[in-house]
């Protein structure tokens, strides 16, 4: 009991302390704020501007960086106090989650070591009174129990005893909860963190971050990082607990701009938004691989996404057409098809290139022989790109000499006739900026000016296009690459490829070949800037993707987080998985802390190798199944929902396994449940409350609740890994209704894993 009063005692003395640092910040920034204030109004008055002489010109230049510089300046450290001020109130509100007391070797007592989300230094600033989570000491409380402890700080190692370990639970400055530790570590705070309802957003696991998990997190020597780890393990958690790490370790190089997330899908984006601001940071760029194809191609093609593919294996009826989709998928994600690319690659070095004629008001001014014999005249050991940035310079030169030529013809004589009068104007204005005349005196000299104007203007969208090297026949020339392709199957792929493109659509398998091809032959568009890139539900992308990707960030360290059990995209059935591709440290996450033990239980004996999933030991009900027929289906479902909602459910997933199938079960339940939510693939967030949503979509997102709509749809051995993504999303309960048929990996389950109800 006295414990719990000194520590009070001693958070009180802290929040006054954060309470002074407050009140000073709140000084400073006033007066920063005041001095941007009066540098935006006086920005003109301190610059001289004076044009008259190209010196002046200079000196006004400079005159105005100094007075910007100044500004941005300034504004940086309003920006830098604020957030300084916003880490205080978060302080404030709970300022440490953990206390370890160190006894370091060689030294006559033991220091006491205060962890929360930020550091906090004495009114002296020589003591810490709180130690940032981050800093290589607070490694101890994560990495030991009592006892001989050790940590890694930049000098060396620091060796000593842990005497005491602490977590506390710290609401609004008082403590809620504290609990010392001794083995079992961590666990009752665990626990706690744990029974609460699921959220809409995800939160930050800084207290009780496991100690498999601090060793991704902390990771700084390699340039991937795998994590293979269960449903549930925390692998998303571990990915944002780095990056805030990363951001804290390497503040002098790295920001948050600097660092991608790349996730499952834009409702993902969103439920994983608020961790790092939680903890302090600027949020990193988050996207999704498709959106990145849409922001290359999306002018050109109509791109099939992820989910359309997904919906289409799992609907289609003829099995013919199936049958080669599958094949198209698997083969065009492998590198064996990446290889392929990279021998034609070779070929068209010399030979096979496809260009486009270039077309001047219907007739021909450069045809495409030409352009092609004037690539292949250029030396054949320069790259390919850089001898179409020599065609390009070519091209407009000659597109220039054209232009010239045009000038003389009698289109452009016409042309000046039926002038309008706002482009005569503008003509005019123009040449009297150019050339100081005041009017248009001389014919001759209008008519020079006027035709060049005017045909100048004509051959604008050529050059630019020429500019975007779309004088590359790209699409003839990915579709030429079936004719160089050993598979034995080719031919089947070419025709599917062909017919699709010919319609201007790219099927998700063809979008990132394409791109590939098109960064080979136009120059690759890599991104310098981004150090980092974390990969979530990595088991998703192919590796064919995945060595795109590499090509694309190329001086990117990697953090590729996944499940092969989660694999739900066809092409991941393939042998050759991203795993293999990626080599780099591995981790493994074998605990699952999302769903309580008897949910863990019966999911581990849906998959193959579940056996070796361990469950935290977090008590619930065991699974129910519901067989019924279905025109009772929704009465029942209606019932559990309101169920689960008095036992304090508050986010309730009915989740089926496709699009169409969600929206028949959202209209079913709509009459009796005005405010449940549909989400579609264009759902870029969720409240609490009851959603209906598509298993693909699910992944990654946790709810307290889950309803599988009908367990006998998920009847194909490729679809369990579907069904086990689906099951695995609830943290406290999980109903399975499913008609008399039946689900076949529910009765390969261990049948005392789950309760069963008839109906
Ligand atoms: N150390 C931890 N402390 C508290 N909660 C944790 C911890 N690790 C994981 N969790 C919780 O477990 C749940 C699952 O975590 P997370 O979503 O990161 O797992 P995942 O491995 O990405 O799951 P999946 O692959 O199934 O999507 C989350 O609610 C997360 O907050």
């Amino acid at each position: 009991m006295s414990d719990i009063r000194n520590e009070q005692q001693r958070v009180n003395e802290i929040i006054e302390e954060i309470d002074r640092k407050t009140a000073n910040y709140i000084g400073k920034t006033k007066s920063v704020g005041s001095q941007v204030q009066q540098i935006k109004q006086e920005f003109w008055d301190d610059v001289t501007v004076n044009l008259d002489e190209p010196d002046d010109v200079i000196e006004t230049f400079t005159s105005i960086k100094q007075q910007a510089e100044l500004l941005s300046e300034r504004e940086r450290s309003k920006g830098l106090i604020d957030k300084q001020l916003n880490t205080l109130a978060k302080l404030k509100n709970s300022p440490y989650f953990g206390r370890i007391d160190f006894h370091e070797k060689g030294e006559n007592q033991s220091d006491k070591i205060y962890i929360g989300i930020a550091s906090l230094m004495d009114s002296d600033d020589e003591n810490f009174l709180i130690y940032d989570w981050r800093a290589p000491i607070s490694s101890l409380y994560y990495d030991y129990s009592p006892g001989h402890a050790q940590y890694e700080t930049p000098y060396g190692e620091i060796k000593g005893d842990i005497t005491l370990k602490r977590q506390f639970i710290i609401k609004n400055g008082l403590i809620n909860g504290l609990f010392d530790t001794g083995l079992t570590i961590g666990d009752q705070l665990l626990q706690e963190v744990l029974g609460n309802q699921a959220n809409s957003q995800m939160k930050s696991i800084v207290a009780t971050i496991q100690k498999e998990q601090n060793a991704i997190i902390r990771n700084t020597k390699d340039k991937i990082v795998v994590v293979q780890g269960v449903a549930g393990s925390g692998k998303t958690s571990a990915a944002l607990q780095r990056a805030a790490f990363l951001l804290y370790r390497f503040r002098n190089t790295l920001h948050s701009d600097n660092i991608i997330l790349f996730s499952p899908n834009p409702l993902f984006n969103s439920y994983v938004a608020t961790v790092l601001p939680e903890l302090g940071e600027d949020n990193m760029e988050q996207t999704t691989f498709q959106q990145y194809l849409n922001s290359r191609l999306a002018s050109i093609f109509i791109i099939e996404d992820p989910f359309d593919q997904m919906e289409y294996l799992l609907t289609a009826e003829d099995q013919e057409k199936l049958a080669i989709r599958k094949k198209n998928i698997q083969y065009k994600s492998s590198l064996a098809y990446k290889k392929e690319i990279d021998n034609y690659l070779g070929y068209l070095l010399n030979d096979g290139l496809v260009f486009t004629d270039i077309v001047f008001r219907g007739e021909t001014i450069i045809n495409k022989e030409s352009i092609k014999s004037y690539f292949y005249s250029l030396e054949s050991t320069i790259p390919i790109p850089n001898r179409m940035q020599l065609l390009q310079e070519w091209l407009l030169i000659e597109i220039r000499k054209r232009e010239k030529n045009e000038r003389r013809k009698p289109w452009v004589e016409n042309a000046i006739e039926f002038l309008d009068k706002d482009d005569y104007l503008e003509a005019y204005k123009d040449m009297q900026k150019r050339n100081n005349e005041d009017s248009f005196d001389d014919y001759e000299i209008e008519k020079k000016f006027l035709s060049k104007m005017i045909v100048s203007k004509k051959f604008k969208p050529i050059k630019s296009k020429i500019k975007k090297m779309k004088f590359i026949d790209m699409k003839m020339i990915f579709i030429q690459l079936f004719s160089h392709i050993k598979n034995k199957d080719y031919e089947l792929l070419a025709d599917y490829t062909v017919k699709n493109i010919q319609q201007n659509h790219l099927s998700y398998e063809d979008a990132t070949p394409y791109l590939y091809l098109q960064d080979q032959i136009e120059g690759k568009r890599s991104n310098t800037s981004i150090r980092h890139i974390f990969v979530d539900e990595a088991q998703d992308y192919s590796p064919f993707q995945f060595a795109f990707m590499q090509e694309l960030y190329p001086y990117s360290k990697w953090t590729l987080l996944g499940d092969l059990n989660q694999s739900i995209y066809f092409h991941s059935f393939s042998k050759s998985t991203l795993y293999e591709v990626a080599v780099g440290e591995t981790y493994r996450l074998m605990r699952s802390y999302r769903s309580t033990k008897e949910i863990v239980e019966f999911t581990k004996s849906l998959i193959a190798d579940g056996e070796d999933i361990q469950p935290f030991n977090r008590k619930g009900e065991k699974p129910l199944l519901i067989q019924c027929s279905s025109n009772v289906f929704y009465q029942e479902m209606l019932n559990k929902i309101d169920e689960c909602k008095k036992a304090g459910d508050e986010t309730i997933a009915v989740i089926c396994k496709n699009a169409s199938e969600s929206e028949q079960v959202y209209k079913q339940l709509m009459p009796d449940l005005h405010n449940v939510k549909l989400i579609d693939k264009h759902t870029l967030s969720y409240e609490k409350g009851v959603l209906v949503i598509p298993s693909y979509l699910a992944k990654g997102i946790e709810f307290d609740a889950v309803f599988i709509h009908n367990a006998a749809e998920y009847q194909l051995e490729y679809e369990r890994k579907l069904f086990y993504t689906a099951c695995t999303r609830a943290m406290h309960t999980l109903i399975l209704f499913s008609t008399e048929d039946g689900n076949p990996f529910i009765k390969e389950a261990d049948e005392a894993s789950y309760r069963k109800i008839l109906r």
